[in-house]
């Protein structure tokens, strides 16, 4: 068995244990039917979403209302794309300009992740705009870039980026809801949303003792909904010992966490939980997360209705778009520079 470049291989204390894949149900599994298609809100899941926020910092949900027969769709021409030539994804490769498109060297902490990508925004500005260059702000204007095949790739995609979103904004109502506060309390900060979706591919690894499929990390973002296929590999670290928890798959269940933004809005009460994917020798894993993040002019701040003299707010206010263009560029690329993350934010 051949051995992986070295700029795959991690710290020795970041390596995964490999132990065959034990499965767990410790993560709770959330059945989202009684509120799906009406205003009643279930103090039950409610009740349970808040404490799987606490807890974890994640949960899967079932009955979530996006059609699998939509999803099964864009798996299969997601991983046609990712069979297809080198040549044909370089078309869409992204780069400095176009930070949508595909990627094969994405490195999470300096260490390359194995894995191909393929990024796309939910929302495409209509316009392409003029220029690509980032602002005075360090702030990049976005767009899409789509390939020519599997010919159905574009349509679907973004078809999907519609269900998933409307699910993003059922979990955000009940996330508000669990935190004390009213169903639409967040929702104010979407109006500009700069979501993105990511397939991501995990090839076979020969030496998945050494590398990972994605490093110990955590999610931007307000919350992650991430779609997984049934090979297993994503795990997350228990909060009460530090341990890795693998996440089972469910055939198609998604799988919820708490980004940065909900950690600084809640003050802390939901924090975003450090997770990592491992690979194996075998077989290839596709996963489909939805990053479902504010818009970028966001001043994020705990927010006042959780701050009081007991509980004073733990974060001063920052500015969103800056925030994610910075944590980008530290924590995602191959640079040694300054891992920036909200506690750079902490009081
Ligand atoms: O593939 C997975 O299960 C998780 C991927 C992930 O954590 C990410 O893309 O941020
Ligand atoms: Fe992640």
């Amino acid at each position: 068995m051949g051995e992986v470049d070295s700029a795959f291989i991690q710290p020795i204390d970041h390596r995964p244990k490999l132990k065959p894949i034990e499965v767990t149900d410790e993560i709770p599994v959330l059945d989202l039917s009684s509120v799906l298609d009406s205003e009643n809100s279930d103090q039950q899941l409610i009740s349970e979403i808040g404490s799987a926020c606490q807890t974890w910092g994640f949960f899967q949900v079932i009955n979530h209302g996006v059609p699998a027969e939509l999803l099964r769709k864009v798996e299969a021409v997601a991983k046609e794309f990712f069979a297809g030539s080198f040549e044909e994804k370089k078309k869409v490769q992204r780069d400095a300009l176009y930070p949508m498109g595909y990627h094969d060297s994405e490195h999470t902490k300096n260490v390359r992740d194995w894995k191909e990508v393929f990024d796309f925004l939910a929302h495409d500005p209509t316009e392409v705009p003029a220029s690509h260059e980032p602002d005075d702000e360090g702030i990049r204007v976005l767009t899409n870039q789509w390939p020519q095949y599997p010919p159905e790739f574009r349509e679907l995609c973004e078809e999907y980026g519609r269900e998933v979103e409307k699910l993003g904004f059922k979990l955000l109502e009940l996330i508000s809801l669990s935190l004390g506060l009213p169903a639409d309390r967040l929702k104010v900060f979407f109006k500009d949303q700069t979501s993105f979706l990511r397939f991501n591919y995990y090839p076979p690894c020969p030496s998945p003792h050494l590398a990972l499929g994605v490093g110990r990390h955590k999610d931007g973002g307000a919350l992650s909904v991430l779609a997984q296929d049934d090979v297993g590999g994503l795990e997350v670290r228990r909060k009460s010992d530090g341990e890795w928890i693998p996440v089972k798959p469910i055939p198609d269940a998604y799988i919820i966490n708490i980004g940065d933004a909900v950690q600084v809005w809640s003050n802390d009460k939901y924090e975003s939980v450090e997770h990592r994917v491992v690979v194996n020798s075998t077989k290839a894993r596709l996963s489909i997360p939805f990053f479902f993040f504010p818009a970028h002019y966001t001043m994020v701040k705990p927010l006042e209705e959780l701050v009081n003299e007991q509980d004073p707010a733990k974060y001063r206010e920052f500015n969103w778009g800056k925030f994610v263009a910075n944590r980008n560029r530290s924590d995602f690329k191959k640079q040694d520079v300054e891992n920036i993350q909200i506690s750079h934010f902490r009081i």
